[in-house]
């Protein structure tokens, strides 16, 4: 195994790595360090799990499971670049773009009947959505902006858009019936093994037989009833017409891969619910599933003339809806994972409230955000700017967070758990002694959930925030709210922690509305706050925070201190940028931003140095903090237009810093030897190297795949300077 594994993933970091990872492994080859891959990527993933369809040559290895081990040792020393979380149109694309390539694997099954169907219907259904982070994540989470990026971007504060008093937008939230209110919790006295039944006039449905839980772990139990939902939908659509504002809806549907398609679909549903109600037969009959979106649904309707005129005629008569790409008319309802909820909130504050309409103009927006569990972040973050005016970048100070991640906790673990209940009845969560944990009275198409989190995970989080309150020295809150089932369970963990350890002083504890407002009024003084959350608000605040004060996530320090003692440092806190990869291919530039990578990388080696005693590595990673400084000091971050510097001319930078500061140390003699001349080489071809790469932008550029890219053209596309080739080797 190598010392370092970089993980393979899709789209535009993985782009960015074809231009960055052959200068890593060179420059760690000098100090004795192995940085070896891994494939995560969707393509990869797909194809480690039809080796029986595929030729030899063309299988590969499960990577997934492999580092999945990896991470439950204390040598596990990974840098994870963000893959993309699978929503079925993707999987679907990402399938025909293999069968394409060759590999002769089955089609998705929409609709599995026979055996052979439903086992592959199953394997697919295990690759999607948010199915690799969970494996790797086993560990709770600091996210926070490296002390150097955080004072750059005060220094050269972005862009905000104005929040202004009269603004239209606001937050939509269900008022009763959903997740939110419908939660019970317990925290389990011994070890249980659970069974969740169904139980009906007709008898007994068993959900899920034996889910096994330690002792002290925290069960909660849910559900979103279906009628309350659409009731709200229908009134949103109505109020967001009478209001003049654009309809929009924020899910995560990729992490959250069971509950949120299905909310979804009944937002496609209520959406065109006279074409629902007129030609429902017909569509289900054309494979129409509105939880795969309208775009899914406009291919399949587009030949019945009947359908189609209803369809225009519903869509004008609804409101405006907010747009992915309104010269493509793609809206926010075409797929369920184009709009994000962390990515798509933020960026709609930051724009002071304004969505993209059909029209092409920017307006204010409704925001519906169903459950009212983490609504409430957004809604008081929107009133706070509407009262207080935007954020300015160039004095406020930084949210940093502390979140609760390992082994699956919360929500996102709830998967396995989840279920669409096919009829009326009650669910039952029944211990193996008899005793009945839970239990909801439940309709038809409601979505009931159960959720947990272990007791070890728990208090290695709250141990995680009090040694990272003791290294900052600052306000620090939990965001629990003491009136929600699960959030008391765990304030029963947390407060006797704080007590034993003689800190309690040091902490508050709010519910994430009261701390939302917190921690806005304590960054607008120019003060640090640590944000210590559950695993749902890890995710948005670690977007929401960094989008307004950094302007973009893809810049944070994200470290996963694993709990057997490996590291796994995630590069940035955001995704995978396709709207990069659309700008790479139409016009060759890549606007990817590798901070992520550099500030992981820079950890990934200090960990190595301290785990290993490996003290050249810890020269190496020296030499990356001074490198990323460089690239900061220096503005030579890429560009955002065709023409200018772009992801590769920052990468130049990035080694031409790292080898001078090689060269300039003084702690190890022979590494100091080793860079000079690549310093030198690297300064003395400047001008040629980055001509080289300015003269590749412009036209198109062929990477002979989308999901399963060919090797040799992407890096043919990545590292178009010979010169710089050349010197890396
Ligand atoms: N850790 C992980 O594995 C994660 C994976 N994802 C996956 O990523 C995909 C896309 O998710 P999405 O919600 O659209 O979020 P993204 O973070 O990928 O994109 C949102 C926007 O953020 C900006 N951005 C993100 N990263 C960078 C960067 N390195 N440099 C510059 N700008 C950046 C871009 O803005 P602009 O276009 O204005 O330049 C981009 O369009 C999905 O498949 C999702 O599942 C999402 C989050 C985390
Ligand atoms: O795993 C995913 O689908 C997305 C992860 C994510 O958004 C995050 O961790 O911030
Ligand atoms: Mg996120």
């Amino acid at each position: 195994m190598s010392d370092i594994i970089y993980t393979k993933v899709d789209e535009a970091p993985e782009l960015a790595s074809a231009s960055f990872l052959p200068i890593i492994q060179k420059f760690a080859a000098a100090a004795g360090v192995s940085v070896g891959t891994k494939d995560i990527s969707l393509a990869g993933r797909i194809i480690s799990t039809f080796p029986e369809y595929l030729s030899e040559a063309q299988r590969q290895s499960d990577d997934l499971a492999e580092l999945g081990r990896l991470v439950k040792t204390a040598d596990a020393n990974v840098i994870k670049l963000p893959n993309i979380s699978a929503s079925v149109p993707q999987l679907v694309a990402a399938v025909k773009e293999l069968q394409s390539q060759g590999y002769a694997l089955p089609d998705y099954p929409e609709a599995p009947k026979t055996d052979e169907e439903k086992a592959v219907r199953a394997k697919y259904d295990g690759l999607k959505g948010s199915a690799v982070n969970p494996v790797l994540r086993e560990g709770n989470s600091d996210r926070r902006a490296a002390k150097a990026v955080k004072s750059f971007a005060q220094n050269n504060p972005h862009r905000m858009g104005d929040w202004t008093a009269d603004s239209k937008t606001r937050v939509a939230f269900m008022s009763g019936g959903d997740f939110f209110s419908n939660e019970v919790s317990a925290t389990l006295a011994k070890d249980a093994t659970a069974k969740i039944v169904l139980e009906t006039a007709a008898g007994e449905i068993v959900l899920k037989d034996a889910v096994s839980y330690p002792a002290g772990t925290v069960v909660d139990a849910t559900f979103m009833s279906a009628a309350a939902l659409d009731a709200f939908l229908a009134d949103e659509i109505e109020k967001t017409k009478a209001e003049g504002t654009l309809f929009s809806l924020h899910m995560k549907a990729t992490m959250m891969k069971v509950s949120d398609p299905i909310i979804f679909g009944h937002a496609v549903k209520a959406f065109l619910a006279p074409v629902f109600d007129k030609h429902g037969a017909a569509m289900t009959e054309l494979g129409v599933n509105p939880n795969s979106g309208l775009g899914d649904l406009l291919a399949r309707v587009k030949d019945n003339v009947a359908i189609m005129a209803d369809i225009d005629a519903c869509m004008a008569s609804r409101p405006p809806m907010y747009m992915v790409d309104s010269d493509k008319g793609i809206t926010n309802l075409h797929v369920p994972s184009d709009v994000i909820i962390d990515a798509s909130m933020p960026a709609l504050i930051r724009a002071g409230g304004k969505g993209w309409g059909p029209d092409g103009k920017e307006s204010d927006t409704n925001c519906v955000i169903p459950d009212n569990s983490y609504a409430p972040v957004y809604d008081e973050t929107i009133k706070f700017f509407k009262e207080h005016g935007k954020l300015n970048p160039a004095t406020a100070g930084t949210v940093q967070n502390v979140g609760l991640m390992a082994q699956k906790a919360e929500e996102y673990g709830s998967h396995p758990t989840t279920f669409e209940i096919p009829e009326a009845g009650t669910v039952k969560m029944i211990l193996d002694d008899g005793t009945v944990l839970h239990s909801h009275a439940v309709e038809a198409g409601d979505i009931w959930r159960s959720a947990s989190a272990r007791k070890a995970p728990i208090e290695d989080w709250v141990n995680l925030a009090i040694d990272r309150q003791k290294a900052e020295g600052c306000r620090a809150i939990f965001w629990l709210d003491a009136a929600r089932a699960h959030d008391a369970e765990l304030i029963a963990y947390v407060k006797p922690i704080l007590e034993a350890k003689g800190v309690a002083d040091k902490f508050e504890i709010m519910a994430p509305r009261e701390a939302t407002r917190a921690s806005f009024e304590t960054i607008t003084k120019g003060e640090t706050t640590i944000a210590i959350t559950g695993n749902v608000l890890r995710d948005y605040l670690t977007d929401l925070f960094p989008i307004l004060e950094l302007a973009t996530s893809a810049k944070m320090l994200s470290i996963v201190k694993l709990m057997n003692g490996g590291g796994l440092f995630e590069t940035g806190a955001g995704g995978s940028a396709p709207k990069h990869v659309q700008q790479l291919v139409e016009e060759n530039h890549l606007r990817w931003d590798s901070l992520g990578e550099f500030c992981a990388l820079g950890e990934s080696l200090t960990f190595l140095a301290d785990a290993k005693g490996n003290e050249k590595a810890r020269v190496l990673g020296a030499a990356v903090d001074a490198a990323t400084q460089g690239i900061l000091d220096n503005g030579h971050s890429p560009s955002r237009k065709v023409g200018e510097p772009d992801n590769r001319d920052s990468h130049y930078w990035f080694a031409r810093y790292w080898a001078e500061a090689l060269a300039a140390q003084t702690s190890d003699a022979e590494l100091a030897a080793h860079f000079a001349p690549v310093a030198e080489a690297l300064s003395a071809n400047e001008e040629k190297i980055t001509s080289e790469l300015a003269a590749a932008q412009g036209a198109a550029a062929d990477l002979g795949g989308y999901y399963h890219t060919d090797a040799a053209k992407t890096a043919a596309v990545m590292r178009p300077s010979q010169t710089l080739n050349a010197i890396i080797g």
